[in-house]
């Protein structure tokens, strides 16, 4: 067995609330989400970790949210490393819609292929498959060598940039992965092994 890799998708957006499709635009936490990442920090306490380098993407959402982990860990100066590589799949012409609207405007089958099928991007977009294509060397040039050499990391990034990572770590199928969601503020716990394989998952929910 190596090292210990935690993932977590931020907190509830302003966008998450006005359910509004978000991608690459900045918007902020809400006063749940800030909760939401206050709370996922005190449930890694109450397992007893800490980290020894912690990952994030370009974005205010998943920076606070490692962050307030961060703070509640009693790690606020960790070192942390903002990487665009891990931010939101691009939601292209969609960014900015409401979801409820496009459904209305395209279908809803279209709507939920844009959203969770592998290699369907949406328009002007990135599908699941090109978000992979960017996460994946990061995860295994970067993050992977820290665990790997038996490290503790926190990545704390996006619904979609993460369903990525975890399609690629866990081998899941194109299939699989359309139905697997992220819930905002939720850590999962992966152990590896030392050839990189998932030793054990464990996902700490509310
Ligand atoms: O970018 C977004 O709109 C959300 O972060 C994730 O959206 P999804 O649930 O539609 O993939």
């Amino acid at each position: 067995m190596s090292g210990t890799l935690v993932l977590v998708r931020h907190g509830q957006s302003e966008w998450n609330l006005k359910n509004l499709f978000t991608g690459w635009r900045d918007v902020d936490l809400t006063e749940q989400g800030r909760a939401e990442a206050k709370d996922a920090g005190e449930r890694l306490k109450a397992k007893g970790l800490s980290f020894d380098i912690a990952f994030t993407s370009d974005l205010q959402r998943a920076q606070k949210t490692s962050q307030s982990i961060l703070d509640v860990l009693g790690q606020s100066s960790l070192e942390t490393i903002r990487q665009q590589a891990l931010n939101e799949r691009d939601y292209g012409d969609l960014s900015g819609l409401n979801k409820d609207d496009a459904r209305q405007k395209w279908g809803e089958e279209q709507v939920h292929v844009w959203r969770r099928s592998y290699d369907v991007p949406p328009p002007g977009g990135e599908s699941l498959r090109d978000t992979g294509a960017r996460v994946w060397p990061y995860y295994i040039h970067t993050i992977q060598p820290y665990v790997l050499s038996g490290k503790t990391v926190l990545v704390a990034a996006h619904g979609n940039s993460l369903r990525a990572l975890i399609m690629a770590l866990e081998g899941l199928t194109g299939e699989q992965i359309v139905k697997t969601e992220l819930n905002t503020g939720v850590p999962i716990i992966y152990r590896l092994n030392a050839d990189s394989t998932v030793a054990s998952k464990e996902i700490l929910e509310a």
